[in-house]
């Protein structure tokens, strides 16, 4: 399978010192929660025909807490340029190409796409925010931003019953290494 690369960023409030992280809806994972919880579902099926739900499971167990992220689809914009435009569109926060560091990249799948996602870092403030994020409907997202207040983050990170991405415990688990140390005690 062939698919794009991805830029994600971990975004940290300083006003409000907290995580801004987004909602989703992933079909993929509604999907692995079916199977689940309804493996009948998948058994003897034409592999031509998508499986009828009798019983659908609500739509909340598709849902993930995740990084702000993007794919790399636009070619002529840098890595740094799309990762901008996703903290605006999802999170509605304007920053600017200086405002980022590079935190590092990794593979973000390698059974399957073994497509490359490079994590960003961005310290943001209530100044900043333009609007409410929420992605582009038209393009069929449905974003919900979050804010995970730093005293709590290891502890959302580590329970698993919030279901989420690796790249949340991973930067998250950054941040404490590297930014809270330096952090002004409030
Ligand atoms: N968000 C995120 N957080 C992580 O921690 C995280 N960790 C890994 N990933 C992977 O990164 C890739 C890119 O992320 P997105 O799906 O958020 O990419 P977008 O460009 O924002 O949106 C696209 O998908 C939308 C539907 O959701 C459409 O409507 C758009 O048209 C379309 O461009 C995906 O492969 C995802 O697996 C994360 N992704
Ligand atoms: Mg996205």
């Amino acid at each position: 399978m062939r698919t794009h690369d991805s830029v994600s960023i971990l975004i940290f409030n300083t006003s409000r010192q907290c995580f801004v992280v987004v909602k989703q809806f992933r079909p993929a994972v509604y999907m692995c929660e079916i199977e689940r919880h309804q493996p009948q579902v998948f058994e003897n099926q034409d592999k031509e025909s998508f499986p009828s739900l009798e019983n659908p499971l609500p739509a909340v167990v598709g849902v993930t807490y995740e990084l702000c992220a993007g794919i790399v689809d636009k070619p002529g914009l840098s890595l740094e340029e799309i990762a901008c435009e996703e903290v605006l569109e999802e999170c509605g926060y304007r920053v600017s190409i200086a405002d980022l560091r590079r935190i590092t990249s990794y593979r973000s799948g390698v059974g399957v796409t073994g497509s490359r996602q490079t994590l960003f870092y961005a310290e943001v403030n209530d100044q900043m925010r333009t609007s409410g994020g929420g992605g582009q409907p038209e393009e069929g997202e449905l974003i919900e931003v979050v804010e995970i207040p730093l005293g709590e983050s290891m502890k959302f990170a580590y329970d698993e019953t919030f279901p989420k991405t690796m790249g949340v415990i991973f930067s998250f688990m950054w941040f404490h290494n590297n930014i809270a140390p330096k952090l002004p005690k409030k």
